[in-house]
């Protein structure tokens, strides 16, 4: 059996920051794995070197679902996004080694291809309308048959999702949280424009997303989703913060657009009622966030049988480890719906050298054994942690909101 003889967690900023954990075993293999939390890198960090690394060496690193239960029930304090990141971080590591020891892809361990790819969506993020427009007709070009819109709010000076980067979006920055302004109601009136102007304009033939990002109460996106119904959205991302998941009746009950939520989840728990009641259509945990490989497919399992679809969030926090990850499991789930993809930087991308790619708007995972990603460990020591933040939004009577 192969013996897991040292981890070491390693931190790295080319551009953003990194957690990345390293598992070795006695049999010279090595499994990687992502523990990034945007803008509390630095407490998943210490949860696996002070708290789990020690409690790893000795164990035979074939035993994936017994060291996952041992790590969360044996932690005592369950679930939370630094315990359920750390342990994914474990998983992924030790789906990789699982997969280099049989010499096969992990998608091959976890049932092989339901799939030719995995169908991604890219960002379309304008200032205004018109800019918007003419991002996602650059996507359309590529090949992608889904685009997320996300537009400048007239009236407000800066709006989620828009960023000055053509196709990088890097919301982190600032050594301190940058402050955003927002109004429901400007957001209101402009989101069914924006819509109506890409159909019109783009055609009936791609598939439309828009991210809401937990601003709205669930009888405004109850509004919201039924304003958008002319243009047959493929979902509405967290319309409505989700802690509260009865909320989501409520917005069921007014609108037949689909709904997606749950990219800040990161367990079972957090999505039970929402898939049992079929209030959403799409479930968007993630590898890193909701306890690797292992968790995320008990959360597709429960969700396959209300047919609610995956949606895996993708953004530019989760490493190419947790890409890799993520689409090995894309690949081989029945229920895979849509994986969001925004693309790394060069230097991200030098740094987590990886096999999958992109084609025709659907990407693959590649066929090297394991998770088909590494960290080039050398180069990663040139790029030093630098603290950043997401920003926080207030009112425009300065009461703090959800960003
Ligand atoms: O990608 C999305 O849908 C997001 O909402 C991105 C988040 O803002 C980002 O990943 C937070 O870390
Ligand atoms: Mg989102």
């Amino acid at each position: 059996m192969p013996r897991i003889t040292s981890a070491r967690v390693i931190v790295t900023c080319p551009g953003r920051n990194f957690v990345t954990l390293k598992i070795e075993t006695d049999e010279g293999m090595y499994g990687v794995g992502d523990a990034t939390l945007n803008g509390r890198e630095l407490a998943v960090a210490s949860y696996l070197e002070d708290h789990v690394i020690p409690c790893l060496i000795g164990r035979d690193a074939h035993a994936i679902e017994d060291i996952w239960q041992y790590l969360y029930k044996g932690a005592y304090w369950r679930r939370g996004p630094v315990t359920m990141s750390a342990i994914a971080a474990v998983d992924m590591a030790l789906w990789d080694i699982k997969g280099k020891i049989a010499g096969l892809p992990v998608y091959q361990l976890l049932g092989g291809a339901a799939r030719e790819g995995c169908m991604v969506y890219g960002h379309a993020n304008g200032t205004d309308v018109a800019e918007t427009i003419e991002r996602a007709r650059e996507y359309l070009e590529q090949g992608y048959k889904a685009v997320r819109l996300q537009s400048g709010v007239p009236g407000l000076a800066a709006t989620y999702g828009v960023s000055g980067e053509r196709f990088y979006y890097e919301p982190a920055k600032g050594s301190l949280p940058e402050e955003t302004l927002w109004s429901t109601s400007k957001y209101m009136r402009h989101v069914p424009e924006l819509f109506e102007t890409a159909r019109d304009q783009l055609g009936w033939d791609v598939h439309l997303l828009h991210d809401v990002h937990h601003r709205l109460t669930p009888i405004e996106a109850g509004r919201l989703g039924k304003d958008l119904e002319p243009y047959r959205l493929f979902w509405l991302e967290d319309a409505t913060p989700a802690e509260n998941q009865a909320g989501f009746r409520l917005i069921r009950q007014h609108t037949t657009t689909p709904l997606a939520v749950g990219e800040i989840f990161n367990s079972i728990w957090d999505a039970k009622q929402l898939i049992e009641e079929q209030l959403i259509d799409f479930i968007r945990a993630t590898v890193v966030h909701a306890g690797g490989i292992t968790h995320l497919r008990r959360i597709a399992g429960l969700a396959d049988l209300y047919q609610v679809r995956t949606g895996c969030h993708g953004a530019t926090d989760l490493s190419p480890v947790s890409m890799a990850a993520a689409l090995n499991f894309g690949l081989s789930v029945p229920n895979f719906g849509i994986q969001e993809y925004m693309r790394h930087t060069e230097e991200t991308d030098a740094v987590f050298p990886h096999a999958y790619s992109l084609s025709n708007g659907l990407m693959h995972p590649g066929d090297k054994p394991g998770l088909g990603v590494d960290i080039d460990e050398a180069l990663a020591a040139k790029y030093e942690y630098k603290r950043a933040y997401l920003p926080v939004n207030r009112l425009e009577d300065g009461t703090m909101f959800n960003w």
